[in-house]
């Protein structure tokens, strides 16, 4: 018989239409961190932030997930130390989350996935004049992912929760302002971090990925309410926005670091 080539395609993810790993790509996002297999680096700094509410802007559906955007204009709401050589500023954060509470988080641990995960985008204005510049360089990005799990009702989470109905159809976007998303991010300064990529389009191999090791808590009602939300625009035949995580990427030829023992 003859032997079938092992012609292996790269497989199309049915949210995005494009290959699940660039080619040519060696430090593709999510991954699975193996705690056991973190290596712990004595010279990681304690992540330091420092955000401004008032420079939180508005809340819109973009089709993928909902982001909150933030005015970058100048260094008011920004991230230093860590694994960072430079000062980022904050762009946007939004989720991925799950239909079931089984799974929805990006990135796993010990390949446990977590129903949701909040990321919190930040780039070099040091070093780069825009954020359309810094998301084509390799240190150009700095983004903080932090796990949901289902517990006690978030009540700074609840502020967002409770405008999601004006963002339902994509392509949707409301004012929202006087917010701290630092609320959001565990105090427990432990983290991992590797070097990564933008999980949807255009997937740039640019971001310096910093994973918080202790998850938030939401509750059931809390999760609902993100899948309520519509991948759809008004008019359109409506589908939920649910699953919008990309699968996991292999790690290759990468170290994921911890900060702590
Ligand atoms: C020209 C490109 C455009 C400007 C990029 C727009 C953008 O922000 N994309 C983005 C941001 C974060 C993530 S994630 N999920 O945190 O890895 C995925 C995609
Ligand atoms: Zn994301």
């Amino acid at each position: 018989a003859c032997s079938r080539k092992n012609t292996r395609k790269a497989a199309l993810h049915p949210l995005w239409q494009s290959p699940l790993t660039i080619p040519g790509g060696t430090r593709q996002s999510p991954i699975n961190i193996q705690w056991r297999d973190s290596v712990y680096d004595p010279f990681l700094k304690p992540l330091k932030i420092s955000y401004d509410p008032t420079t939180c802007l508005h809340i819109w559906n973009n089709g993928y997930s909902f982001l909150v955007e933030f005015d970058d204009s100048a260094d008011r709401s920004t991230i230093v130390g860590g694994p960072l050589e430079n000062k980022y500023r904050l762009k946007q954060f939004h989720f991925h989350w799950g239909a079931i509470n089984d799974w929805g988080s990006e990135h796993t641990v010990d390949s446990k996935f977590y129903p949701a995960e909040l990321h919190l985008v930040h780039w070099n204005a040091v070093e780069y004049p825009s954020f359309e510049e810094a998301v084509m360089e390799g240190n150009g990005l700095a983004v903080i992912g932090v796990f949901l799990k289902l517990g006690a009702r978030h009540e700074g989470l609840q502020t967002l929760v409770d405008a999601l109905p004006a963002v339902r159809h994509k392509d949707t976007v409301i004012e929202f302002d006087d917010f701290d998303p630092s609320c959001l991010i565990p105090s427990c300064p432990d983290y991992w971090t590797y070097a990564g990529s933008l999980t949807t389009p255009p997937l740039t191999e640019s971001v310096t990925w910093i994973i918080k090791k202790k998850p938030i808590e939401v509750d059931e009602d809390q999760l609902e309410a993100f899948r309520t939300l519509l991948f759809t625009s008004d008019g359109e035949e409506e589908r939920r926005m649910v699953d919008n995580f990309r699968p996991l990427q292999p790690l290759m030829n990468r170290t994921v670091r911890s900060s702590f023992r």
